[in-house]
């Protein structure tokens, strides 16, 4: 099966067909002498695919250094039965991620009023960079970056963020702000800029931002962008990524072993580590905060989470050290600087010192108010970057808590029928289309290292220069930052994750999104093959869907909003070239090999 992608793929079905029924023709003609040995190749196929369960738990084993899953995502990876390499059962609905059916209109009417009236954004209103109001250093720093225009989500929040607000009747200020727009729409941007405008004028540096993501690699990420933007404003970013213990992300925030006081401006931190340092640093408090980000907050918001909410919102709105000065006996507070101290001016010049505004991004927002409850947002407005006639009131079922979900324009997507042998058939979608710099996702871990290895095998054998990498929550930190360089230097062509890799991700160079297992939720989808087509760029997603996935992939995608249709294509065993029916028999059997040989070195 071959898809021209020319930039504008279309797939020619004609030529396909024509294809087709040349090699079923010529199929009859030998069809005496091979038929038995196909048929005899399929049935090996079928045998040799079902590797034992303890030898794929070899596998596992030999997939890499001890399991260190990431804290925060430790319920994404369900640690799944193992499963043969023969077709993987319908992905199990993870119970906290399956998302309640939306019930009848009359659910949205019971929505606060700035829920079910979001202020709605055209997805293409684009702004001069030079016409935001932020300092000029900033507007060069963007321009170095070939940032000369802002987006949709920019150009619609800097202006309510920045009290620039225009005087319409849609725009308050001083609220806290709800935004929800596609993936790779320069949302991070979108906060990060007004708050490192706003921060810019402090006098001395206090923790006055803090920025909860849920993982670890998302820490990393957007405190590279806050150090990229703020470092031409001299403010103090630091990420929490719980790579040091508690005391040495203590002393780093208050400048050293010497306590001078913080240099810190912009935190970013998991909600984890968060809690861990409200619950046992003293010095650590958030009583100068004046931005609370809660970015890819659907995420964040799931049960999974813990409580992380009502931890930080109580110190937020009861900071345990004005709490300590309130209990403390007069004659210990004389040891307390003297209260003249207190008046020093630490806080922002006045028109810019407001009360905390809360922050809240995500591409699939909830719209659950018992979940934005426990955010306790004050005067909110829901700035929604959507396509104007798409009905956020739709009545019919759509994923639970969920709005109206919108796929990036450039983005094009394909749904691949395909049988049972999933791994030659994603091989023989590779390499016919010789698709590059590829992001394949898997549902679990295991299910990542075994087509990981599979497919190295098969390249092996081919001779095939096609490196491929792995990143999963077994891999080690290191392990997983390291096949992302890769990843992003171009040095490995295609990249096996599990969905640690579908949030928030920003690897500029992803062409191609393959779902080798059809996600189990339709905001895993959205995320997933949001990593690509982003900031404008073209992307192709594609998703593999066995017969008995096919029902369950058609009712998640439904509700899409998206500019392109999706397409439909299918690749079967039966239309592989014989050579790679049999490479696929010799790879699973090199495969089964090695596990059973790792076994017994092991014993
Ligand atoms: N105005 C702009 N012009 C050009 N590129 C931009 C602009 N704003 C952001 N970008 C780039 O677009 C890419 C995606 O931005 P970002 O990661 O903020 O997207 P996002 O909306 O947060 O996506 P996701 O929902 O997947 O997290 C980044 O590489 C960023 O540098």
């Amino acid at each position: 099966m071959s898809v021209e992608i020319d930039g504008n793929p279309s797939f020619d079905d004609k030529s396909a067909k024509n294809k087709k029924l040349k090699k079923r023709k010529r199929k009859d003609e030998e069809k005496n002498s091979e038929s038995d040995a196909a048929t005899s190749t399929i049935e090996r196929l079928k045998k040799s695919a079902s590797l034992s369960q303890a030898a794929q738990q070899e596998i596992k084993k030999k997939s890499g250094n001890e399991p260190e899953t990431d804290v925060e995502m430790q319920d994404v990876e369900q640690n799944m039965p193992l499963h043969d390499l023969t077709p993987i059962p319908q992905p199990d609905i993870d119970e906290h991620l399956e998302e309640k059916s939306f019930s009848t209109p009359s659910v949205v009417s019971s929505l606060p009023k700035w829920l079910s009236q979001p202020i709605l954004v055209d997805p293409t209103t684009t702004i001069e960079v030079a016409s935001l109001n932020i300092d000029s250093k900033l507007v060069e720093k963007l321009n170095n970056q070939n940032i000369t225009r802002g987006f949709a989500v920019q150009s619609s929040a800097l202006p309510l963020l920045l009290n620039e607000g225009r005087d319409g009747p849609n725009y308050t200020y001083g609220g806290d702000l709800c935004v929800s727009a596609a993936t790779g729409s320069g949302k991070t941007l979108a906060y990060v800029l007004p708050i490192v405008q706003c921060l810019s004028r402090r006098i001395v540096p206090r923790v006055r931002c803090v920025v909860i993501v849920p993982t670890r690699e998302l820490t990393i990420q957007v405190t590279r962008t806050f150090e990229t933007i703020g470092s031409c404003m001299g403010l103090g970013v630091c990420g929490w990524t719980g790579q040091k213990n508690l005391q040495q992300e203590q002393y780093q925030m208050l400048g050293g072993l010497d306590g001078s006081g913080s240099t810190v401006d912009i935190l970013v931190t998991t909600p984890g580590r968060l809690v861990d340092h409200i619950q046992n640093d003293n010095t650590f408090t958030l009583q100068h905060l004046r931005y609370l980000v809660i970015d890819e907050a659907d995420r964040l918001l799931d049960q999974s989470f813990q409580s992380w909410a009502d931890v930080v919102m109580t110190e937020i709105d009861h900071p345990k050290c004005l709490q300590m000065m309130d209990n403390e006996t007069s004659s210990q507070k004389q040891n307390v600087a003297p209260y003249f101290l207190s008046s020093l001016p630490t806080a922002l010049p006045h028109h810019l010192d407001s009360p905390l505004q809360k922050l809240v991004f995500s591409a699939t927002m909830t719209r659950d108010p018992s979940k934005v409850a426990t955010l306790r947002l004050r005067d909110p407005r829901l700035l929604l970057v959507q396509s104007e006639g798409v009905d956020i009131d739709d009545g019919e079922e759509i994923e639970g808590d969920a709005i109206i979900f919108s796929v990036p324009p450039t983005l094009k997507e394909y749904r691949v029928s395909v049988s049972a042998e999933k791994p030659i058939l994603l091989h023989q979608l590779i390499h016919s289309n010789n698709l590059n710099n590829v992001l394949c996702f898997v549902k679990s871990n295991e299910g990542a290292a075994r087509l990981h290895r599979l497919l190295e095998i098969i390249n092996g054998i081919e001779g095939k220069n096609y490196p491929c990498g792995l990143v999963s929550g077994n891999l080690s930190r290191d392990e997983r930052k390291k096949m992302l360089n890769g990843f992003a230097s171009g040095e490995l062509k295609l990249l096996v994750c599990s969905d640690l890799m579908a949030r928030g991700i920003d690897v500029a160079n992803i062409e191609h999104v393959i779902n080798y297992d059809p996600p189990s939720s339709l905001r895993r989808y959205v995320h997933r093959i949001g990593r690509t087509a982003r900031a404008g760029r073209n992307g192709y997603a594609w998703t593999l869907v066995q017969d008995h996935e096919g029902h369950h992939f058609s009712k998640l995608v439904k509700h899409l909003g998206r500019t392109l249709p999706l397409q439909r294509l299918s690749l079967h065993l039966k239309d592989l070239p014989e050579e790679n029916v049999e490479l696929y028999d010799n790879a699973l059997n090199t495969l089964r090999t090695e596990v059973y040989e790792s076994r017994k070195s092991s014993k």
